[in-house]
């Protein structure tokens, strides 16, 4: 099922002399991963918002669950979609995690009661029960990642957004997000659409998005943008492990059955070669 419809979108800013997006057609479907890559600056976060309803488009459709994304529907897409920035620093309000947690859901009519269940599930969920009344400030990058998270989850979103989300993460904080994430994702059905320059996050998706000059240079699965090593040149994301290992592998004469294996299928393909 699809989740957000994009036709012919175009947009730019007030004060911008070109296109930021020039003619996006994307299709995000229920339940999927999508990672959205492309150079700084190509426009990919600005995707997110329009995704959002947060920028309206200049020309062109956005539908989130069936619903045009416009003025009169912002309500309602808001309460589909979960973001998460880059810097958990600026997404703290509260002086306690659970009070951080709760912020959210302040507007939203909802019992006391439901309230705190919702909390006391979403830090459940993140692993972060015993922080509950713990000063965010206090917390590490990745502990204040996993409240942000837990902020979004309890708002019970139908798609989460991350901008960046594991950037400032060291690597072990970011695979515990990241493996947290898929579990989340599981549980909830969720869409998670992943804006990111890292390997690892990218393998991650089902589909991964290439933005480059305003347009999507190509769409299609890990293996088929994984696997164009001049097309990740172009936009510096850089060769994953497995491609470098791969093109060491059959430059020495070994013959593997597949054009893209990621490194876990590689390591279990190599480890049945030498048995
Ligand atoms: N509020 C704004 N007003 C005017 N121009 C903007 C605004 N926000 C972003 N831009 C410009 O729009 C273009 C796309 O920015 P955007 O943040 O979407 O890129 P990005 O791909 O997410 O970049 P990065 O990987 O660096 O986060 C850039 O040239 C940026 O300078």
């Amino acid at each position: 099922m699809t989740q957000i419809k994009i036709r012919n979108l175009t947009f730019k800013y007030p004060d911008s002399k070109s296109l930021i997006l020039d003619n996006i057609n994307l299709d995000i479907n229920a339940s999927s991963w999508t990672a959205i890559i492309g150079h700084n600056g190509s426009g990919k976060s600005t995707l997110a918002r329009l995704i959002d309803g947060l920028l309206i488009p200049t020309s062109g459709l956005v539908e989130v669950g069936g619903m045009k994304v416009d003025e009169n529907t912002l309500g309602i897409i808001h309460q589909q979609i979960g973001f998460v920035f880059q810097n958990p620093e600026n997404q703290f309000v509260g002086a306690t995690v659970a009070d951080d947690v709760a912020f959210g859901l302040e507007n939203r009519q909802i019992s006391r009661l439901e309230m705190d269940d919702r909390i006391n599930n979403a830090l459940a969920m993140v692993g972060m029960t015993k922080y509950k009344n713990v000063e965010p400030i206090n917390l590490s990058g990745g502990q204040k990642q996993r409240v942000a998270l837990a902020g979004v989850i309890a708002l019970m979103p139908k798609v989460i957004i991350l901008d960046e989300a594991t950037s400032m993460l060291d690597p072990r904080a970011r695979q515990e997000i990241l493996t947290l994430l898929k579990k989340l994702k599981k549980e909830y059905n969720l869409s998670i659409i992943s804006i990111t320059h890292d390997l690892n996050e990218i393998e991650l998706a089902d589909k991964i998005v290439v933005i480059n000059d305003a347009q999507i240079a190509k769409q299609g699965s890990p293996a088929e943008i994984l696997g164009d090593k001049e097309l990740l040149l172009k936009i510096g994301v850089g060769i994953p492990a497995s491609q470098q290992l791969q093109s060491l592998l059959v430059e020495r004469g070994v013959i593997i059955p597949q054009k893209y294996l990621n490194l876990e299928e590689l390591k279990n393909w190599l480890s049945q070669q030498l048995q």
